[in-house]
């Protein structure tokens, strides 16, 4: 595909788009970019006048958008975005900035002044590149704006009105919608029309291609990217593996010395205008034999082919405790850790090789140690870990996967053939054994923990005093909302075979008072009293009609004004953009007699039970969440 390499750059990456303009989310999606929204919390109050020129202010503030957002992912998910796209749009006249109208009065002011004039468009952007060192969030901050010129025609008074009262211009810059009622306006448009909508696409196709693709250094002087790059050019930004598909890569290529071999020993090959990374060269003969890059190579679908391989030589290191092991180490050699655990030298060097490669490890002279993220996540023992649950994927979710056909052939779960039994009950599977419902429990612990917060915080729960986690489990949700909301009393209601397991993952020295637990089924008996019912990862686990017999039961003990208080991954309508949630149902399908649903959907099953007024906030960690209240 000629049009998508300078974007393709940013597949498999975390992109967050730090903006609730849906004009922007329309402009970004339409191109096939794939991202998450998290809008941005930055208050729109620079001082104006401490601005040489207006599109400082628009490339600051944008700047500001995208960095509170970084910032706050990188605390708050304990996971880093890769990169963060923020902008700010605003209408200069009459050397004023005008932002988006507080009320109608100010609409017309704005409007009024636009009537008869050519006025100025400037769309500041930032694309943040982050990365985590030790914990602390590093940024690398690309800024730039686009300026487009708009003339209006004489507006009468009534059509200014009419307009106004449309409701259009409340939450546009300038007081207008190019793209709708307001293009009536509008004499002529100088320059880019998607900047006026609010994302200056092509500019920030050039920015990407300047950062993804930096001009061969013999060039650098004197090339400059005053246009996309033009379409044979785009040929040679192959979407394959041929080039460096990485940004800290290119910033480290623009730091070549004159061998030819930048600082982290990769070599680049500057014989060509495209410069190519040999290493990872196919070379293939054209018909006058002159070798030329494999430019189709399909590296999306090579990559998922191949995905297993990273996945299982994740699990086996875990299994291994390899990260374990190098806890707080010095390098270790292959040779060491292979004897500690009592493995062939040849086999571990390569899985060790493997994980380095894969980023898990870093491979230095002396040998492998872990990297931060493997000290955090990685290690059984760490306060995030996720150990529990790569084990639980090792040993539960893979044996299933492998009989996925059987399962999408049959429609159902496949416990029977991944473990040689039928459990009539979906936890029965679980709780058989100690140490398959002690693994099973780890594994739903280090999500909980990972996910509380963001689940705790995506709605003000604070009118609510009393909350019952339904399936609460290990209560690792529990005690994050009573920390944020003191006055909250919360219960975690299980089965007995749970609660009597979750001493070993209670938080150790806080005031664990406010949690109280409760063992029982919540399909057969009686639900504690609360005003607010929370459902993490439950619904997922049941067919519809399953969830009419709870929702019914919860419906008939909540008082008006109570509410329920879901955490699933939460699919698009079109259930067609959010692969991870997708694959969840997949996951649900193999396993489970439930599935992954749709906002309309989990809509559609609360108010039939008078659960209505339901708000969907996409997190942009693992759990989406949905409120709603019983009326
Ligand atoms: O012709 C049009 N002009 C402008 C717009 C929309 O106006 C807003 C501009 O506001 P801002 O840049 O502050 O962005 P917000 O909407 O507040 O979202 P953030 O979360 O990014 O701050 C923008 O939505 C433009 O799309 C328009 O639609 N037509």
């Amino acid at each position: 595909m000629l049009l998508n390499p300078v974007l393709g750059k940013l597949v498999g990456k975390r992109v967050v788009l730090a903006s609730a303009s849906p004009r922007r989310q329309e402009i970004l999606t339409n191109v096939g970019l794939r991202f998450e929204v998290v809008p941005s919390w930055f208050k729109e109050t620079l001082e104006k006048s401490l601005f040489a020129a207006p599109y400082e202010y628009a490339m600051e503030t944008a700047k500001q958008k995208a960095l509170e957002v970084a910032n706050r992912m990188h605390v708050k998910h304990l996971r880093t975005p890769d990169v963060v796209i923020g902008a700010d749009t605003i209408v200069t006249v009459d050397e004023q900035i005008l932002e988006k109208p507080v009320d109608k009065q100010d609409a017309y002011r704005m409007l009024s002044r636009l009537s008869g004039k050519e006025h100025s468009v400037f769309t500041g952007v930032a694309i943040i590149h982050c990365s985590s060192k030790d914990n602390q969030l590093e940024t690398d901050v690309t800024n730039f704006y686009e300026e487009t010129k708009v003339k209006f025609s004489d507006l009468s008074e009534e059509l200014l009105w009419e307009y106004i009262h449309s409701g259009e211009p409340m939450d546009k810059a300038g007081g207008y919608g190019i793209q709708a009622l307001g293009g009536m306006l509008v004499e002529y448009v100088h320059g880019d029309f998607l900047n006026v909508v609010g994302f200056p696409l092509n500019h920030f196709c050039k920015k990407l291609a300047e950062l993804y693709y930096p001009p061969p250094k013999h060039n650098i002087q004197h090339k400059k990217y005053d246009s996309i790059p033009s379409v044979d050019t785009f040929e040679n930004l192959s979407d394959g593996e041929s080039e460096s598909s990485n940004f800290t890569e290119h910033k480290a290529a623009s730091k070549l010395d004159n061998s030819g071999m930048c600082s982290s020993g990769a070599i680049y090959n500057y014989e060509n205008s495209s410069s190519v990374r040999t290493g990872f060269m196919v070379p293939l003969e054209n018909q006058s034999g002159v070798s030329e890059s494999a430019a189709k190579l399909p590296s999306k679908i090579l990559e998922l082919m191949d995905g297993f391989r990273a996945s299982k030589a994740l699990f086996v290191a875990c299994k291994l405790k390899i990260f374990d092991h190098l806890k707080d180490k010095g390098p270790l050699k292959a040779v060491d850790i292979a004897n500690e655990i009592g493995t062939s030298v040849c086999g571990t060097e390569r899985l060790l090789d493997a994980c380095a490669a894969l980023g898990l490890l870093e491979k230095t002279s002396q040998g492998y140690r872990n990297t931060d993220s493997a000290n955090t996540y990685l290690t059984s023992d760490g306060e995030y870990s996720l150990h529990g649950y790569i084990i639980h994927s090792n040993d539960h979710v893979w044996p299933l996967f492998t009989n996925l056909e059987s399962a999408v052939k049959e429609g159902s779960r496949q416990n029977h053939r991944a473990f040689g039994r039928k459990a009539e009950d979906l936890f029965k599977d679980y709780y058989h054994s100690w140490e398959v419902k002690q693994r099973f429990m780890a594994a739903m612990h280090s999500i909980a923990h990972l996910t509380a917060r963001d689940v705790a915080t995506a709605f003000d729960l604070s009118q609510f005093k009393s909350a019952c986690d339904l399936g609460g489990c290990t209560g690792a949700l529990a005690h994050e909302l009573v920390q944020i909301y003191p006055n909250l009393k919360v219960t975690v209601f299980d089965l007995p075979e749970v609660i009597a397991n979750i001493s070993y993952f209670q938080p150790s020295g806080q005031c664990t008072a406010p949690v109280t637990f409760v063992s029982g089924d919540f399909f057969k008996d009686n639900l504690p009293e609360a005003d607010l019912y929370i459902l993490s990862r439950v619904l997922h686990d049941w067919s519809d009609e399953k969830i009419h017999v709870l929702l019914s039961k919860i419906s008939a003990v909540c008082k008006p004004g109570c509410g329920i208080l879901l955490a699933e991954m939460v699919l698009d309508d079109e259930k067609k953009n959010r692969s991870t949630a997708l694959l969840q149902s997949l996951n649900m399908l193999v396993q489970t007699e439930g599935k992954e649903r749709s906002g309309s959907e989990y809509r559609g099953l609360l108010e039939q039970h008078g659960f209505t007024n339901v708000k969907i906030r996409l997190t942009g960690n693992l759990l989406d969440v949905i409120l709603c209240v019983k009326t």
